[in-house]
């Protein structure tokens, strides 16, 4: 097994649950986290899951990155709401030889990064996991848990299948965690948003679930095209989304547990929206290409309107 140090940039509901698996799979983990500090200090992590439950009754948690060693691989697990904080946490917790693996939602991320950590490697993944933070350090897995593996390079140019990503997918399957490897991060980018720009923004404006929205005709529809204009959005960058795909992520869907998107619980729950990272920064590479999607910047700017009325 390798014996990497991993460094979880946010212990929620998706940095809690994959730091933990690795942890219980014998891997050295720090955790970074903020009001759930104290409790997890003190009582470690709950993990209720599909797959099993289990206790982690001690962890090694920190409240400030300072204190944190170096890692080998630092998991980017906070909301992207939060990477304005990440030019202060990133460079002292990441070795000169470290990955900074970025398992956020969203398009673009891996570039601020790479700007951020310099000649560091920055692995991108798309994880695609169900899982809610249902009290402080009590993760809740309901659904699926595989991560897609892709490392970036300067303008998202493919790199192939390298040996960081090797290393880092042969630890997470030891923990269970099932990994894809992916040639090129940035078509795995828009396949994500394939499911992520229509389900979670209709599941905030519409205030509806998956399945809700699946069930009507009209709503299934409207998924179903702004699943094309996201397929457009990925051409105007050079990538190609097949229209088989659009049909496998609509039946992935249908089989899905009944899901309130993280968005729609981000919106219940009055905390800020993932609104630029996933609709925003395809928008801006789609126009920056000549391309317009008029279907998803109308979502953007209900989107940013709704996220914009709580802040007031
Ligand atoms: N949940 C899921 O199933 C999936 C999530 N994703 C993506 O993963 C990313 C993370 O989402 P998710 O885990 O659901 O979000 P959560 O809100 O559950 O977790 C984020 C964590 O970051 C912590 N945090 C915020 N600011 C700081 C800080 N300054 N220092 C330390 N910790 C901090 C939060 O703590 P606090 O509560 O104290 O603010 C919280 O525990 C998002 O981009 C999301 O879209 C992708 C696929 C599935
Ligand atoms: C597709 C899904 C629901 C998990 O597979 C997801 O990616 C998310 O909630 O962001």
């Amino acid at each position: 097994m390798g014996d990497r140090t991993y460094g979880i940039l946010g212990t929620g509901a998706l940095g809690g649950f994959y730091g933990a698996k690795l942890q219980k799979a014998g891997h050295n983990v720090h955790f970074l986290l903020k009001s759930d500090y104290p409790d997890v200090k003190q009582n470690g992590l709950i993990v209720e899951s599909k797959d099993g439950d289990f206790i982690l009754p001690q962890v090694q948690a920190y409240n400030e990155v300072g204190k944190m060693p170096r890692c080998d691989v630092v998991v980017v697990a906070l909301k992207t709401t939060q990477n304005n904080l990440l030019p202060q946490m990133l460079p002292p917790v990441i070795k000169d030889d470290g990955v900074v693996l970025v398992l956020q939602n969203g398009l673009g991320i891996e570039a601020e990064i790479a700007q951020i950590v310099g000649n560091v490697k920055v692995i991108g993944g798309l994880c695609f996991l169900c899982s809610n933070k249902v009290g402080p350090g009590h993760i809740r897995h309901l659904d699926y848990g595989q991560i897609t593996l892709g490392e970036y390079a300067a303008n998202y140019h493919p790199t192939g299948i390298t040996d960081k990503m090797r290393e880092i997918a042969a630890d997470f399957e030891n923990a269970g965690i099932s990994i894809e490897q992916l040639e090129d991060l940035l078509l795995g980018r828009w396949k994500k948003l394939v499911w992520n720009i229509p389900y979670n923004g209709l599941s905030v404006i519409l205030n509806a679930r998956t399945d809700e929205l699946m069930a009507d005709i009209h709503t299934r529809q409207l998924v179903e095209n702004l699943m094309f204009e996201v397929a457009l959005g990925a051409k105007s960058t050079g990538r190609l989304i097949p229209e088989s795909f659009i049909q496998t992520m609509l039946d992935y869907t249908v089989k899905m547990i009944p899901y309130r998107t993280s968005m729609k619980i981000d919106f219940d729950e009055c905390r800020p929206l993932e609104v630029e990272a996933i609709f925003g920064n395809p928008l801006r590479k789609a126009e920056a290409a000549g391309v317009n999607l008029p279907l998803i910047r109308c979502l953007y700017q209900q989107l940013k309107f709704l996220d914009g009325k709580r802040k007031r």
